[in-house]
């Protein structure tokens, strides 16, 4: 356990087993690997065996990485209340980014905005901005609106102490409220409000003599105002000319509230040509980084999607934990919370929630040297960004020109963020030159956040993770197969260029972080080969178990015992690692199916990734849909998708019956074992998506 000022770590308690689990598993797994090569050595090979080495070789490589996470994980807790007081702590600025109304809807983008500006952070200190990157006219009105609305909710969360600073999760919170509804005339005094619009406070002094009463009369009124906002947003967002994306604009800037006791909220829509590369949400992201420098210019700054709201106004406070503590003040770049999303049923079928991601990947990497950036919800050191490494000398700063531009303005705030205003000769020119290049979110793969988190760790920054009781921000996570399917080829086919690019963690990884980090990279870059993998796991054994070939060895050779024990030696570890974060059995067993699913569909990842790097493919960015009651789903596409799985399945069908079928006649039950367990496995992993199929088919039938 370590203990700093304002945060403590806490190391799993279990460690010590983890490891030696590990290493037994190594030797199993190491074990394995001799025993089908020295096999392919002094037997003819066949092609069947030569796969499917090939197979488990792959899956041992990216088992050993997938260790790295288990090396040694760690959790943390902040302790806010020791911070400085609120006069002291240091500016923060907020960054949502929006892109396109139809699939973020306006009025969900505007309470991630409230959410933003309510945030629990000294107001003067605080400044928001949008960056609407489709410069489309709603979301200027929608700024617009939400700024006066915000005039009113501030103080009403303040006042009242409201945690749950989201409008929309308030209100609809505040709905399933029976005993408020039920007050004394508050559903009338509602309705009178909303018919009349009648909300000038102040002229209800006389109220304050009733702290119930008055709550009760705010109350009624801010929500009246919130939907009076919502139906201002919808009735403007009707004309479709309003909706339209500007897809060739000169930039606008504009300042929507700037006034005491709020924070200063800024419209940002930047310059856009059809012939210029704009870079996506990463460009978006730099350029407000850029803005920002000219207006509020704080050292910290929040990254949300216009999906994530924050949930906990705290977050604020326990992200200054790490970049207030004298001990990792320094050197933190970023400290990120988990997505977690609000929109999903407790029986997510699709995982949609990635427990391994938010829990094991990014715990184990905390301990590591931090967790990658996952794009939202996280806050981050302006100068992480803007300079090199920790140990950045000031001088770098003297050719600013060459990398910044020729704005003085801006160099000017990028001296004040490094606490100086004065230059001194360039010692090493090229090195700074190097460094500079890498400045601000990075463009190298699509996927802004992974790529600019990981070099931020290759130039020695660090970061942590935070994982709350209560989630600091919710999103929007895709619920229908589809849309959940294009999110996965979008990042995973991102993450195989990344492991092709000049960056690579095989390569500039291993030469500029620990070893065990760079594995944490390696294996997210390799995901989508999984897919390898479990497509000829899927075909091979069960082609095989028909034709009468045995791919394993015999039930009572001592080798089965091995290829057993990684079985079920794996299924204990995710079972425990399930368990202990509070999952259940039920969790452990579709996670296991869906982590399959997954795995072959990421060949389309595959695919992408080869179509872009031949330049088939043109850059280009999915965004993920937001608007959750969306009932049209294309089953064309959905089809596609599940080609690949519905194709393992039916041979896994036919194998099962024909295999039993078979080895009932041939009496080869001991040699054909492993083979008649795998399809049984897999079997009754399917058995819902089967039951789905079943169902579907008498639905439309
Ligand atoms: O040209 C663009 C494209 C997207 N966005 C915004 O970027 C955000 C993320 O887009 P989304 O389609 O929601 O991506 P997801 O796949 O859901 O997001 C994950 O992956 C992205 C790529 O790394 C990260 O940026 C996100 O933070 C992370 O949540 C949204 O707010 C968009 O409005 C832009 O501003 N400009
Ligand atoms: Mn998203």
């Amino acid at each position: 356990m370590g203990r700093y000022t304002y945060h403590v770590e806490t190391v799993q308690s279990w460690l010590l087993l983890t490891r030696l689990h590990i290493l037994i598993h190594f030797i199993a797994v190491v074990s394995l690997c001799y025993y089908r090569i020295s096999h392919l050595l002094h037997q003819p090979p066949t092609a069947p065996w030569i796969l499917i080495t090939l197979a488990e070789l792959l899956l041992s490589v990216m088992w050993f990485l997938n260790q790295s996470f288990r090396w040694h994980p760690v959790s943390r807790t902040v302790m806010t209340d020791k911070l400085p007081r609120e006069d002291n702590l240091p500016g923060l600025d907020i960054f949502v980014c929006t892109l396109d109304p139809e699939k973020e809807p306006t009025v969900q983008v505007m309470d991630t905005v409230v959410s933003a500006i309510a945030m629990d952070y000294p107001s003067d200190k605080l400044a928001v901005y949008l960056s609407d990157d489709g410069g489309c006219p709603v979301t200027l009105y929608g700024m617009k609106e939400a700024g006066e609305f915000a005039k009113e909710w501030v103080p009403f969360c303040k006042k009242y102490g409201v945690k749950l600073r989201c409008p929309k999760a308030f209100f609809s919170q505040m709905e399933e409220d029976e005993d408020l509804l039920r007050q004394e005339g508050f559903t009338a005094h509602r309705d009178l409000i909303k018919r009349k619009i009648v909300c000038d406070f102040d002229s209800h002094e006389f109220m304050e003599h009733n702290y119930e009463q008055t709550r009760l009369f705010f109350l009624a009124s801010i929500q009246a105002k919130y939907e009076k906002m919502q139906t201002n947003i919808d009735k403007f967002g009707s004309d479709p000319n309003n909706l339209r994306l500007v897809n060739d604009r000169a930039p606008r800037i504009e300042i929507i509230t700037e006034e005491p006791g709020l924070p200063l909220v800024v419209y940002v829509s930047r310059e856009r040509r059809p012939s210029l590369p704009h870079k996506f949400k990463g460009g978006a992201l730099n350029t407000l980084l850029r803005v920002s420098g000219f207006l509020s210019n704080a050292p910290y700054f929040l990254a949300v999607d216009c999906d994530m709201y924050c949930n906990d106004p705290t977050s604020a406070k326990q992200a200054m934990c790490f970049f207030l503590d004298p001990q990792t003040s320094k050197d933190t770049a970023f400290v990120q919370f988990p997505q977690m999303f609000h929109n999903l049923s407790k029986k997510d079928i699709y995982d949609s929630q990635t427990r391994t991601a938010f829990k094991t990947m990014w715990q184990g990497m905390d301990g590591l040297r931090g967790p990658g950036l996952s794009g939202s919800g996280n806050y981050l050191s302006r100068s992480a960004l803007l300079f090199g490494s920790p140990n950045q000398k000031n001088d770098y700063l003297q050719d600013a020109q060459k990398y910044f531009g020729n704005s003085t303005g801006f160099i000017e705030s990028l001296k004040v963020i490094r606490g100086q205003k004065t230059t001194k000769k360039s010692s090493s020119r090229e090195e700074t030159l190097r460094e500079a290049l890498a400045v601000g979110f990075s463009y190298v793969i699509l996927l802004e956040s992974t790529i600019t988190g990981y070099l931020l760790h290759t130039r020695g920054w660090r970061s942590a993770y935070l994982y709350p009781k209560t989630p600091c921000f919710l999103g929007c996570a895709p619920t229908d197969i589809k849309e959940g399917m294009v999110q996965l080829v979008k990042w995973l086919s991102e993450l195989l260029l990344f492991g092709f690019s000049k960056y690579s963690p095989f390569t500039y990884g291993f030469s500029s972080m620990s070893i065990i980090h760079s594995f944490t990279y390696c294996l997210m870059a390799m995901s989508s080969l999984y897919s390898f993998f479990f497509i000829l796991y899927g075909i091979l054994p069960q082609l095989c178990l028909l034709k009468g070939i045995p791919v394993f060895p015999k039930v009572t050779d001592p080798w089965f015992a091995v290829f057993a024990f990684v079985y079920v030696s794996t299924q204990v570890q995710h079972l425990i690692e399930v368990l202990s974060g509070e999952g259940t059995i039920e969790m452990w067993w579709d996670e296991q199916r869906i982590w399959i699913l997954k795995s072959v569909t990421s060949i389309f990842a595959v695919l992408e990734a080869l179509k872009k790097r031949l330049g088939l493919n043109k850059m280009k960015f999915n965004l993920s849909n937001k608007a959750i009651d969306e009932e049209k789903t294309k089953k064309y596409e959905e089809a596609v998708f599940m080609a690949p799985m519905v194709l393992l399945l039916i041979i896994n069908i036919v194998a099962f019956f024909g295999g039993i079928w078979r080895v009932l006649n041939e009496k080869d039950f001991q040699e054909m074992f492993g083979q008649l367990f795998l399809v049984t496995y897999v079997m009754a992993l399917s058995y819902p998506i089967l039951q789905a199929i079943v169902t579907m088919k008498s639905k439309s039938g």
